[in-house]
């Protein structure tokens, strides 16, 4: 028999069926998924995003649900995976603004967006804030235990978080210098380290925690220390923790938020590497970690943005510090110089 090709491809597609239903082929595994996809959709023929977006990928609660007939095809919030719902998170004009203001790129020209450039245009007026610079930082004490902490003088500012998330970059980055050691493996900063700001004020470089490489004796010997420090310093005006903007507030991150609630330290939360991800994810992700940080009674509600890569936001945290140390008037601070 002579077969045209629409009937050879037929008959190959008969075949085929025949054989995804037998048991010889063994059991494919979408026939029990109850995700309706066709199996002769070949998948290596998808695009990378397409495939990302796919709802193979989405949890299976949701994909039952979302087959669900009880629901007549609409989706509720609580059946959406944690990536729709933060996706669909929509941040207020206001923040985007901000975060323009602050150096962290500009908003796409899509329909969606055109009112906060039209709004923008408008502030011919906008005044930036000066450029803040601080004194000269220079290393004056390590402290490997409680012991050699050197004596009270100088308020301090110390800087906590997970290991390689970025302090001592901040650091270098917040004084316009080099001198803070960095490293782009885990783990390098291992004993307090305090730098005087001039005559200031003193930040103080902490070792990082949530650190898996290091053994939990040395990660207890670290996080016992930051205990003391932190419960025990009278000059400690303020607790920056640092926080990688690609992942928000980890577990470890919020057991330490637990630990300075409870010695009742004031602390807030800074957000860097924020270079790393783009406008309306950083905005989002500013959203989720503000949220995170409403119940902690000694969070200051605000989170600071920067990058120390591309130096975004490091002015604006240079000011907050300076107004914490009283060395900038609380009439420059409040005023809104962006207004005549
Ligand atoms: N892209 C980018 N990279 C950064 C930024 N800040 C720090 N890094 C990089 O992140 C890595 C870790 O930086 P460190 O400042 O050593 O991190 P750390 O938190 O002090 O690390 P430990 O001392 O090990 O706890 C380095 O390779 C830095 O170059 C940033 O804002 N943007
Ligand atoms: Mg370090």
């Amino acid at each position: 028999m002579i077969l045209n090709n629409s009937s050879r491809s037929a008959l190959f597609l008969l075949k085929r069926s025949s054989c995804i239903q037998s048991t010889k082929c063994g059991p494919p595994t979408y026939f029990n998924s109850t995700f309706s996809r066709s199996p002769f959709v070949s998948l290596s023929t998808k695009t990378p995003s397409a495939y990302r977006d796919s709802p193979r990928r989405v949890s299976s609660d949701t994909l039952i649900n979302k087959t669900d007939n009880s629901n007549h095809g609409t989706t509720t919030t609580e059946q959406l995976s944690n990536r729709q719902k933060f996706k669909q998170i929509d941040p207020p004009l206001r923040l985007y603004e901000k975060l323009e203001r602050l150096g962290f790129g500009t908003l796409r020209r899509t329909k969606r967006y055109q009112s906060v450039r039209q709004q923008k245009t408008k502030d011919k007026h906008l005044i930036p804030d000066p450029e803040y610079k601080l004194p000269l930082l220079s290393f004056f004490a390590g402290a490997k235990t409680p012991t050699s902490f050197p004596s009270e003088s100088l308020e301090e500012i110390g800087f906590v978080g997970r290991s390689n998330v970025g302090k001592s970059s901040l650091l270098n980055s917040l004084a316009s210098t080099t001198i803070v050691r960095t490293s782009d493996k885990p783990g390098l900063t291992q004993q307090l380290n305090f730098y005087s700001v001039g005559r200031l004020f003193s930040m103080v470089d902490m070792p990082g925690y949530g650190f898996a490489f290091v053994d939990d004796d040395q990660r207890k010997q670290w996080r016992d220390l930051m205990e003391t420090y932190i419960g025990e310093r009278k000059t400690l005006k303020r607790v920056y923790v640092v926080i990688d903007a690609r992942h928000g507030l980890k577990l470890a991150d919020i057991d330490f938020l637990k630990m300075l609630d409870m010695k009742r330290v004031k602390f807030q939360v800074v957000m860097t590497k924020c270079d790393l991800q783009v406008l309306p994810t950083l905005a989002r992700r500013i959203m989720v970690v503000q949220d995170d940080i409403k119940g902690f009674r000694n969070a200051v509600k605000d989170v600071l943005v920067v990058s120390s890569k591309t130096g975004a936001g490091v002015n604006q945290m240079r000011k907050e510090m300076l107004f914490l140390v009283g060395h900038l008037k609380e009439k420059d601070f409040y005023q809104d110089k962006n207004k005549k």
